[in-house]
């Protein structure tokens, strides 16, 4: 079909002015933050309600259209790419609460919402929704839910799996499914709203989601510290986590804080230069919780796991700490980097990192290499920069042989190729460095049930 043939089908069956052709729209709705893909979609369906989104899922069916389902694109592994003609369904129109029940402290809302809406909600009800992110201002809720988003607060309130009560979805065969409605208790076979959690949109498109909400956190606070090595990380870690409850622990290095704070004209938290840093949150619920912390700093400072140490007194300095953390990856972006989101468990961190670390140095010492992440949660962030004289093709063909003995390295410390990014097309060659064949042939079985057509975003995640 061509695509003013699927404009006038799709628009008989959602209304008229839902599908664009123009090129801004091809451009802007075909690719993610990646840009590493030259988007060329087919075209672009602005639907308004679930019965639309299964309309057009039935439609791609009988004409056998891949379809790509579009969320806020914030994604780091092409997971919402559009570059093979498929027809990108929008979900920016489908973002209504729904229903807020404040007894059961869930609120039901369409998948197109942004996170930072969902957050003001549940804190305009006094509530709190936890999962946190850079790009939560851009990120919408049900891409959150198909990724299964991680980012700063996981070592206390999880991923977004976590605080999935309800799913509602249109599998890849058009049916419309209710996948465990808001319960808490539910012990009735196989859980399929987890299966769709992570999908990445290839098993069906996620139209509702009804989530939990908690309490709201009190008196927030921040700490950066400067340690003098990953070993001294852990053991500031362990030493924090054994005497407080932490809300994130987080850890940069040296030369990250040295891009941050010159991009962004940032004060450096302190004037001791250390090569890595850990920002720690925690609720300073009452002034005993305040002399534990300082208690456990001091101590850190005396065993010389910690150099120096800032910590915020009011709600400007923790958003101004958190800052020098959560603008890196703006920051770098600029430079080209080749992208890495690693896990192992949270003990090995530091044997792991030395390890690729060393590799990466010795191999490619023209290369620059940035380090952080969430380190509470085993969670690297390693990006390679490209040096200034290198092609782009050329950084980018080098980096994929770094890749095979990186992923290599965190085969072998039984570790993840992809933490909380997601495979989409970036990882899919290297999945098998974390999922065993077995539990990808189960993974392809489980794609031909929800979609036997194969139309459900093709080619990210699996090859069938
Ligand atoms: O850009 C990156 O590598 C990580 C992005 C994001 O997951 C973060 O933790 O800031
Ligand atoms: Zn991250």
């Amino acid at each position: 079909m061509t695509p003013e043939q699927i404009k006038q089908a799709v628009e008989a069956l959602i209304g008229p002015d839902k599908v664009r052709l123009d090129g801004e729209a091809l451009e802007i709705y075909g690719r993610d933050w990646t840009k590493i893909h030259t988007p060329r979609p087919r075209a672009i369906a602005f639907p308004r309600t679930t019965e639309d989104v299964q309309a057009i899922v039935q439609f791609a069916n009988q004409q056998k259209i891949a379809l790509v389902p579009s969320g806020g694109r914030t994604g780091l592994s092409a997971g919402a790419v559009a570059a093979n003609d498929e027809l990108v369904i929008v979900m920016d129109y489908m973002n209504k609460v729904v229903e807020f029940n404040a007894v059961d402290r869930s609120v039901t809302v369409q998948a197109g919402m942004i996170t930072e809406q969902l957050q003001q909600f549940a804190e305009e009800q006094g509530l709190y929704y936890p999962v946190d992110f850079a790009s939560a201002g851009s990120s919408q809720i049900g891409g959150n839910i198909a990724t299964n988003a991680g980012g700063i607060k996981v070592i206390k309130y999880g991923m977004t799996r976590d605080w999935v009560l309800g799913l509602k979805v249109v599998t890849g065969k058009g049916e419309v499914l209710e996948l465990n409605r808001g319960l808490i208790k539910n012990n009735t076979g196989y859980d399929l709203r987890h299966l769709f959690i992570g999908a990445e949109g290839t098993l069906g498109i996620i139209t509702e989601a009804t989530i939990k909400l908690t309490r709201a956190p009190r008196n927030l606070t921040v700490m950066v510290l400067g340690v003098p090595s990953m070993q001294d990380v852990m053991e500031v870690l362990k030493s924090f986590q054994n005497s407080m409850d932490l809300t994130a622990f987080e850890f940069f290095s040296e030369n990250a804080l040295t891009k941050v704070t010159a991009h962004h004209q940032l004060q450096r938290p302190f004037d001791t230069v250390t090569p890595y840093y850990a920002l720690l949150e925690f609720e300073a619920e009452n002034e005993e919780v305040m002399d534990t912390a300082m208690q456990v700093f001091e101590q850190c400072m005396e065993s010389g796991w910690v150099e120096d140490g800032s910590i915020s007194q009011n709600e400007t300095q923790a958003r101004n700490l958190w800052s020098l953390r959560e603008f890196i990856s703006e920051t770098i972006s600029h430079e080209t980097p080749y992208k890495n989101d690693l896990s192992v468990v949270v003990s090995r961190v530091p044997e792991f990192l030395k390890e690729v670390d060393t590799f990466v140095e010795e191999t490619y010492p023209g290369f620059e290499i940035v380090w952080f992440g969430h380190i509470g949660d085993g969670n690297l962030h390693l990006n390679i920069l490209k040096p200034k004289a290198m092609d782009k093709d050329e950084f980018f063909d080098k980096c994929h042989h770094v890749s095979d003995k990186v992923f290599a390295i965190t085969q072998a410390y039984a570790g993840s190729v992809s933490a909380e990014h997601g495979v989409g097309l970036v990882k899919k060659d290297f999945l098998h460095f974390t999922r065993s064949a077995e539990e990808i042939a189960y993974m392809k079985a489980i794609k031909q049930v929800f979609d036997p057509n194969g139309i459900m975003n093709p080619g990210k995640m699996l090859d069938l």
